[in-house]
């Protein structure tokens, strides 16, 4: 649906995004990561035209993005555009109207919206004395006011608690089941992780992954992890054994267990070692917590620039 084909943008003296592509398919929640400054923002402000590509192209169905197609896109920019002295209600109906809503339609879709993010206590309140939370309700209430088919969101969950990020996640996941397709960038990897069907990371204004975060696990060198009861009579620690596995580490359990973790193609190397500790009690695969992959991609070398 959305397609992002070798996107270039330079920004003063910053190639902000060096040849970007990336695809939305209907229904997709698609997670945008990286570090600061990897062009995340500069993506999305390409989409929804505020900034024009030095290259590359950028369609929705099949067509080039125009300002008609724009205005059938739900935005919530990073730069946070509401009106302080508007009340919830006012902001909500009025958006609806200029991406327009007839006047009924659009008291209709605010009263949803403001029913739906759990904001009816809230509808007469001035966006400015809202708290950071309802106020990133409202912001994402704004987004889905005109019921876009595609939405952009940039950083949705800064500054939102557990329940907004808990409402505005099932909301997405409604908008997803509906067919919407949704950007969502995130310095947040457990929330992506939750939200998201793939995660795109983004390195230096390129992509550096994309897949669903099993893809992305079983893209990088597996860990195992062994938990061993250690035996009075086994032979003595030699931690130079352990050491000798890539990413090795041990800890001890409150039930004075060891866990031994470590890379390596298979499990067979910490078996190994973990035979001479003791009797092992578990042996498996370690699920990797995404930051971590994440992390990874971004030390790694870069695909072109670091390359001799
Ligand atoms: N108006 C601008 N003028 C010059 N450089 C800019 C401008 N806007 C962004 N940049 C630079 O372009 C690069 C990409 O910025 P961008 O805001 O897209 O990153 P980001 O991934 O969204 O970062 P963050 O997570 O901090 O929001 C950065 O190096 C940034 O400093």
């Amino acid at each position: 649906m959305l397609t992002i084909s070798a996107l270039s943008k330079r920004l003063a003296a910053v190639q902000a995004l060096d040849g970007l592509s990336l695809d939305l398919r209907a229904g997709e929640l698609v997670g945008l990561v990286g570090a600061s400054g990897a062009g995340k923002s500069t993506t999305m402000r390409l989409i929804m035209g505020s900034l024009a590509p030095d290259a590359g192209s950028l369609t929705w169905m099949g067509r080039p993005i125009d300002a008609a197609a724009r205005r059938r896109f739900g935005y919530m920019p990073q730069e946070r555009g509401l009106y302080p002295r508007m009340t919830v209600v006012e902001q909500l109906t009025y958006l609806a109207r200029i991406h327009g809503l007839g006047a009924r339609a659009a008291a209709e879709s605010a009263a949803t919206w403001i029913e739906r993010l759990g904001l009816e206590a809230r509808r007469g309140t001035e966006i400015q004395r809202l708290s950071p939370g309802d106020q990133q309700r409202v912001q994402l209430a704004a987004a889905l006011v005109a019921d876009p088919e595609l939405l952009i969101l940039d950083d949705p969950f800064s500054g939102a608690d557990p329940l907004t990020q808990d409402i505005m996640s099932q909301v997405l996941h409604e908008r997803a089941r509906a067919g919407v397709p949704a950007l969502v960038s995130s310095h947040r990897l457990e929330v992506v992780e939750r939200l998201c069907d793939r995660v795109a990371i983004i390195r230096q204004g390129r992509l550096v992954a994309d897949g669903t975060a099993a893809q992305l696990r079983a893209s990088t060198e597996p860990r195992w992890r062994a938990v061993v009861e250690p035996e009075p009579r086994a032979v003595p620690h030699d931690p130079s054994a352990l050491a000798s596995l890539p990413h090795a580490r041990a800890e001890r359990s409150a039930e004075g267990r060891l866990i031994l973790t470590a890379g390596g193609p298979d499990e067979q190397a910490l078996l190994a070692v973990a035979q001479r500790l003791g009797t092992v009690r578990e042996l498996g695969p370690v699920r990797r917590p995404l930051d971590e992959i994440f992390r990874e991609a971004l030390a790694a070398p870069h695909p072109d620039k670091d390359s001799p």
